[in-house]
């Protein structure tokens, strides 16, 4: 079942003082306001200028009239969001955006327990959709969690059950206005072509969809988090580096999320699908002494040393 703003707005029980990621966006916006009225006094905003666009400015500018309106504080934070090399425009904004964000915490007068951010249902399927395109595992299918923990913070997204057009709606109703990202109808941006073309495709399909594929991401999260316990346990009984004879003791899933794991957190890589196959084979054919392993994986190289795997970039 998707959700009203209202609902949403209900079975949110954040930490206050609370702090709303602030675009300037039909979504932010209507977090703000719901969230001003419903925690007088106990909200503030922070917008995230990304000089990337000539209507950055604008959204700056609503930014602050909402919040003088609102009697909200805000903190507008600048950053430089140019991306580097291997790296998307839309990445880099997001990595800097979040960045920014909790830099723009630490230096608010009061300091929030909680942040929250404005992403709702129909970019709840867009991030699914693009995890499917991608050819993502249940990590990625997991799509985004509704609330997590990061740098001492607690960081929600309340209307994650709420479809896109109620949230415009319902910020209608208030008779609210908005700043529209000119950005969004762009369709060389592979999420804005999902939006534009594949999301009234599914409705007219699958009407629940929005319902149904949130259901599916909390599997796959809930999935994920199952995988993650068992390669922790894994990793505990192979070894960091992982012992060769361990590793041949495992199923080939099994091994498979236990190297993933290992190479994710000692070494801060991912293997593409066919690496992590080849580095398999190798471990499954690696039964006498002189056998050698050295094979391309993620950033670097997994090679053998001895009884065990090492990795070097
Ligand atoms: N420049 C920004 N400054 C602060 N927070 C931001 C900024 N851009 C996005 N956010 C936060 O991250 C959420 C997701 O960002 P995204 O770019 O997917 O949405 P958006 O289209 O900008 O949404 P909105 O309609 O709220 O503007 C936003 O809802 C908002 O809470």
């Amino acid at each position: 079942m998707t959700h009203s703003v209202e609902a949403a707005m209900a079975a949110f029980t954040p930490m206050l003082p609370l702090a709303i990621g602030l675009s300037g966006g039909a979504d932010s916006t209507a977090l703000l306001l719901a969230c001003a009225r419903r925690w007088p006094g106990q909200v503030s905003a922070i917008h995230v200028h990304h000089g990337l666009q000539a209507a950055a400015d604008n959204f700056e500018q609503h930014c602050i009239t909402l919040c003088a309106q609102l009697e909200v504080p805000l903190t507008v934070q600048r950053v430089d969001a140019r991306h580097a090399r291997g790296q998307s425009p839309e990445d880099a904004a997001r990595t800097a955006r979040y960045q920014a964000l909790q830099a723009a915490v630490a230096a608010h007068t009061v300091v929030p327990a909680s942040i929250a951010l404005a992403q709702h249902a129909d970019d709840q399927v867009e991030t699914l959709l693009l995890a499917l395109s991608r050819g993502a595992g249940v990590a990625g299918l997991a799509a985004m969690p509704a609330q997590w923990q990061r740098g001492g913070l607690a960081w929600h997204r309340p209307l994650l059950e709420v479809p896109g057009a109620d949230i415009r709606r319902w910020l209608q109703a208030q008779h609210q206005t908005w700043v529209e990202d000119p950005t969004n109808s762009d369709e060389r941006y592979t999420r804005n072509r999902i939006r534009a073309r594949l999301l009234p495709a599914l409705e007219a399909v699958f009407p629940a969809f929005r319902a149904t594929f949130a259901r599916s991401a909390s599997h796959a999260a809930q999935a994920k988090e199952l995988l993650l316990e068992l390669a922790e346990q894994d990793l505990a009984q192979v070894g960091n580096p992982p012992r060769i004879t361990a590793l041949q003791a495992l199923s080939t899933a099994r091994q498979a999320n236990v190297l993933r794991h290992w190479l994710l957190i000692a070494h801060q890589t991912t293997p593409a699908s066919s690496q992590l196959a080849q580095l398999q084979q190798q471990i499954r054919a690696c039964t006498t002494r002189g056998h050698r392993i050295h094979l391309k994986v993620g950033r670097g190289f997994v090679l053998r040393a001895g009884a065990v795997l090492d990795w070097y970039n």
